[in-house]
């Protein structure tokens, strides 16, 4: 049985900016398997939050195909999108973009109130993943009164309050410092190896080494990939080191 979860057929996206035409990506055939870590890495400019944009139905594709669990997303309602994106999908951006005047508890559980009615359910969850982010003793505190990083992890909470079948990452880690991001990266691992799939967009080596496999997007294709499955998690500096071997016996 294939355990593919998102799968693409010639997917394009094309920007028209002041009547000027900009193919961002070109004909992408890719195929993501349930459980895994999948890195999505390129230069800047190269595509990388466009696809992640179009592969968790955030925005719209101008040609070709996605498939979610052997649905095809790519051409549901405005209400069916909706649904999907509350209910199989989480997102955690760069920016964190929590709500300022809500606490983290608050930020975490509202997005689950907009899909269950069951909130006593949806409270528990949210204190389960306070625990896993190691935040029991800040949820009630606002955004402002905690760390970039713990502010990060309150985010990947609120991405996984839903139980979504993909989370998806843009960056997580890009606005904080190595540490915090280290840490980020860790909860990351953590709940990968509990079997949550993780789809991420960086263009950090140390943060794609978490990674069971690479994508590399070049100038909106996909000119790499790479499957670092077969080196322990634990050896990071091997994990880099495969990664470097790679971008350079492609000359980039
Ligand atoms: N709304 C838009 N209108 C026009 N062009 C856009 C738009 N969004 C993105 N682009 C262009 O599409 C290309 C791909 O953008 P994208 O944000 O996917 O790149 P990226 O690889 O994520 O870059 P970065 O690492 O800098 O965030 C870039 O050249 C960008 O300028």
């Amino acid at each position: 049985m294939s355990n593919v979860i998102i799968r693409t057929n010639d997917l394009c996206k094309t920007y028209v900016s002041d009547g000027v035409q900009f193919h961002a990506l070109r004909n992408i055939n890719i195929e993501i398997n349930s459980g895994e870590f999948t890195v999505i890495m390129g230069s800047s400019g190269s595509g990388k939050s466009t696809l992640l944009y179009l592969l968790s139905g955030l925005d719209e594709i101008t040609a070709g195909e996605v498939y979610f669990e052997n649905t095809r997303i790519d051409c549901l309602s405005d209400q069916q999108t909706a649904k999907f994106r509350r209910k199989s999908i989480g997102f955690i951006f760069q920016a964190i973009n929590l709500v300022p005047n809500l606490s983290l508890l608050e930020n975490i559980v509202i997005s689950g109130y907009l899909l269950s009615k069951d909130r006593k359910a949806v409270n528990e969850r949210a204190l389960e993943l306070l625990k896993i982010m190691e935040l029991e003793e800040e949820g009630n505190r606002l955004p402002s009164q905690v760390s970039g990083g713990q502010q990060q992890r309150a985010a990947i909470a609120r991405g996984l309050i839903n139980s979504p079948t993909v989370l998806f990452a843009d960056e997580p880690t890009g606005s904080l410092n190595s540490s915090q991001g280290q840490n980020v990266l860790d909860v990351l691992t953590d709940i990968n190896s509990m079997g949550q799939t993780i789809v991420m967009v960086t263009h950090d080596i140390k943060a794609a080494c978490r990674a069971d496999r690479i994508l590399f997007i070049k100038d909106g294709k996909i000119g790499g990939d790479l499957r670092l499955s077969n080196y322990s998690k634990d050896n990071r500096e091997e994990r880099e080191i495969k990664i470097f071997e790679y971008l350079t016996e492609k000359g980039w």
